[in-house]
């Protein structure tokens, strides 16, 4: 019986291309298109940037930065074809002393850390105004062939936040409000919420490119982000 493919969502095209270059190379995994369904390494041999493409079982698409674009091109893609699982990918910020620059990390859980409301007495999270949950659990099934296939990447919480955190002061106040937490990014919650929605497992997986810490963004290492990008990419051939 055939099964439905996995839909792994990025940010940036650039992200995209780094998990498609790996998964093009796995031997017995073919490259087509996922909408025209034409076999692309056939004629030209590459995958276009900002193309949906389907590698094996896996299809990789970026869908935009920021929670909002990651939900809504999430959803999008959900209600165009089947898929069995959802995973979130792409490079992030780690927490020093939790996870290094160049490392690899797996969710357990994904956190909108900055949905909620302010408050004198500190930041109250959605759940505290009646309004659903901030905090998204990973599939447990996903996140053992995950681990079991990294075996050196970190786990921990991930938070999902609409602003890059850039100042010692709220490092510290994420880090005391999140003990779990090792990384944060951008879009994990909103695919999450795409991927809830439809009924579907998710996990989502993330490369470090950078210590959440005051803004210095010449030295994001993106170089070794995108190398443990690809380094990670043949596990997801291994996904049930
Ligand atoms: O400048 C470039 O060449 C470049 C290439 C690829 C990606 C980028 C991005 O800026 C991607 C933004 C993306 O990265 C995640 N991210 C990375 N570090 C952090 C962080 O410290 N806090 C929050 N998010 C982070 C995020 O998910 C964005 O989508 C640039």
């Amino acid at each position: 019986m055939t099964q439905h493919p996995i839909l792994v969502v990025t940010a940036v095209p650039a992200e995209a291309e780094a998990l498609r270059a790996v998964l093009a190379a796995t031997p017995g995994h073919t490259v087509r298109g996922a909408e025209s369904g034409a076999t692309r390494a056939d004629t030209d041999g590459a995958v276009k940037s900002g193309d949906a493409a389907e590698f094996g079982d896996i299809v990789v698409e970026a869908v935009g930065v920021g929670p909002a674009a990651a939900a809504a091109g999430t959803a999008r893609l959900l209600a165009q074809r089947a898929y069995r699982a959802v995973l979130s990918v792409g490079i992030a910020g780690g927490f020093a002393g939790r996870a290094d620059v160049g490392g690899t990390v797996l969710g357990t859980r994904t956190i909108a850390a900055d949905l909620g409301a302010e408050s004198p007495a500190g930041f109250l999270p959605i759940e505290d105004l009646g309004f659903g949950s901030s905090v998204l659990t990973v599939d447990p099934i996903l996140l053992k062939a995950l681990t079991d296939a990294l075996p050196h990447a970190m786990t921990g919480d991930i938070l999902t936040l609409s602003t890059v955190t850039g100042t010692a002061e709220t490092t510290a106040r994420l880090a005391a409000r999140f003990p779990d937490a090792v990384a944060e990014a951008m879009e994990g919650y909103g695919v999450a919420i795409a991927a809830a929605g439809a009924g579907l497992p998710f996990a989502e997986l993330r490369t470090i490119s950078n210590p959440i810490g005051p803004r210095d963004r010449a030295a994001w290492r993106l170089a070794d982000a995108f190398a443990a990008l690809r380094a990670a990419a043949p596990a997801l051939h291994i996904l049930p």
